[in-house]
């Protein structure tokens, strides 16, 4: 079995500035497969596709903007152009994916929180999804492999999807085939009968045998299997055992086009709608699984987060450095590995004074972040460690001793406990700051939930002592992945007056869909314009007695 790519020239379009909003600067790659004509993969969009400005300043040198040796192009050439628009429930736009519909309300919202100068990055606009959770169904002669239609459990086949990274739609392909082949019955919901319920498909795109250039565009794929059986020691483990061995010998170091990474295989019995069961087994291939952001190589097991749009990803950790004072302490909520964390410890953080601690409720997690501690380079001497715990579980205790707080919920927000403690931080720092306080002493710590989190944690310990801190948050660097919970949470924060609003950027994660990721930069105080209007109500009382 071959896989075939059509080679697409990369596409650069910039959105016409009559339509922006003061806002942005957008860039666009496209990484399109198309029918296989020719065995050559699309060509490669740049490593980073992240600018910004101001619009009030002139475009800076890596802009895309008013660039003489790019050819502008309609928004038109920005649309999906993907025959399963409609059916399938991935995509809500077609059109403008440079300019996803919720930007003109994100930027009035910024605007009137005093941030004029939001920016948003469009990163790349097709091809851009390296991990992908596919429902599989229908029969063995002619499987469906896609995402369910809104509202139902109906199965939409999605070949050649346009979100999708070249290599996840030719391993699917390569699936249906063994499939077929095979005669492996997909899951049936109502009789709870057949075999293959999901597939994950995971690229990764670190390839340090290439050069840089090539690297995305030859991502091979971590298929992960999910099996309607209890284990592979089941009547039903030899198919699995054959579909795997399938995968491997057409898509493997051995074939025409080596596409799969590794294949795993995960055991779900359950009738819910949950997609992966506990049980995990390693098949084939690598097991290891690296992929380099934030300028860090970083281990991902197919049972941990994985951001969906790694390029995207990576440019909003280049963003958020810069607001990192060098030497910071950094806790890191919402951690899931640790990446943010560590690879503010390893790229220009990397003090001896710096401490970073990750907190996250999945344990999954636990043996990614030990592997990519190892890889870490050897010259970071800082306190660095994780945590297996909940975040709304007291609060307080994970914010004191860290001057920067990193948090990135999941869609649903913060946790209500999180935005009560960040709202009270002051009063907390008057009660951190004395020395008897017994809601920062270590030693003494008897709450079970700490221990707990204590007992599951990874500490590197920093060669040089350290004195303790019990500093609270001076910065609150946010990133969210839904719009609404954000708007929420952002109205709690600085109705508080704890917090102003510094700094907002926008990337585009989900081309194609309403959301947008945002990455804002809340300080300490009430914010300048707060102060001045208070200020200048005293002047006008002080005008008034005279
Ligand atoms: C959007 S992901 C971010 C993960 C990580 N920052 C990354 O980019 O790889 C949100 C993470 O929060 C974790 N999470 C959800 N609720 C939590 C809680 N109450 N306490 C700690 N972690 C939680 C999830 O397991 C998930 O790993």
């Amino acid at each position: 079995m071959s896989v075939f790519f059509l080679s697409a020239p990369p596409s650069i379009c910039v959105s016409p500035l009559t339509h922006r909003p003061a806002t942005t600067i957008t860039s666009c790659f496209s990484v399109q497969t198309l029918s296989p004509l020719s065995q050559s993969l699309p060509s490669p969009p740049s490593s980073s596709s992240s600018s910004s400005s101001s619009s009030s300043r002139p475009p800076s040198s890596n802009s895309l903007l008013p660039n003489p040796n790019v050819t502008p192009i309609s928004s038109s050439g920005c649309s999906l152009n993907c025959p399963h628009f409609e059916s399938c429930s991935g995509c809500t736009h077609e059109d403008n994916l440079h300019r996803p519909v919720i930007l003109g309300e994100a930027t009035t919202f910024f605007k009137k929180l005093g941030v004029s100068d939001f920016t948003f990055d469009t990163c790349r606009l097709w091809g851009w999804r390296c991990r992908a959770k596919l429902a599989i169904r229908g029969s063995s002669t002619d499987p469906l492999i896609g995402l369910y239609q809104e509202g139902t459990h109906n199965v939409v086949d999605i070949p050649d999807c346009k979100a999708h990274h070249p290599s996840i739609n030719a391993a699917v392909e390569l699936l249906r085939k063994g499939i077929k082949i095979l005669n492996i019955d997909p899951y049936d919901e109502d009789e709870r009968t057949g075999y293959l319920r999901y597939v994950q498909m995971a690229v990764t795109t670190y390839n340090t045998s290439l050069p840089a250039s090539e690297r995305y565009r030859s991502g091979r794929v971590q298929v992960s299997l999910v099996w309607n059986s209890r284990s592979e020691t089941s009547a039903s483990s030899e198919k699995l055992s054959d579909l795997a061995t399938f995968l491997w010998r057409n898509g493997g170091p051995n074939s025409k086009v080596h596409l799969i990474h590794s294949v795993w295989a995960n055991f779900q019995t359950s009738t819910n709608n949950v997609i992966f069961g506990n049980r995990w087994r390693h098949l084939l291939g690598e097991r290891d699984f690296w992929e380099h952001v934030g300028g860090i190589d970083v281990y991902l097991a197919p049972s941990s987060f994985g951001q969906a749009n790694t390029r995207a990803f990576d440019s909003l950790l280049q963003k958020l450095h810069r607001y990192v004072p060098l030497g910071s302490s950094v806790t890191d909520l919402y951690a899931g590995a640790g990446v943010i964390g560590l690879s503010l410890a390893s790229t220009r953080k990397c003090r001896k004074e710096l401490s970073v601690r990750c907190v996250e409720i999945n344990k999954e997690s636990k043996l990614a972040f030990e592997k990519t501690i190892e890889r870490l380079p050897s010259s970071i001497d800082s306190n660095i460690s994780w945590h297996l715990a909940d975040t709304s579980i007291e609060p307080l205790s994970w914010l004191v001793g860290s001057e920067v707080l990193v948090v990135d919920p999941p869609r649903k927000g913060l946790d209500p406990s999180l935005v009560s403690a960040l709202q009270a931080i002051k009063s907390a720092e008057r009660k951190a700051m004395t020395l008897e306080s017994p809601t920062f002493k270590a030693k003494d710590e008897k709450r079970p939930w700490i221990l707990r989190a204590r007992e599951d944690s990874i500490e590197i310990p920093s060669r040089t002592t350290q004195e303790e801190s019990r500093s609270l948050p001076q910065t609150l660097i946010y990133i969210s992945c839904g719009w609404e919970s954000f708007k929420e949470n952002c109205t709690a924060l600085l109705s508080s007056k704890a917090w102003h609003l510094s700094k907002a950027h926008g990337f585009n994660f989900f081309p194609g869909t309403q959301s947008i990721e945002i990455l804002a930069i809340f300080k300490r105080g009430p914010g300048a314009s707060v102060k001045k209007k208070k200020s200048s109500k005293k002047k006008k009382k002080k005008n008034k007695t005279f």
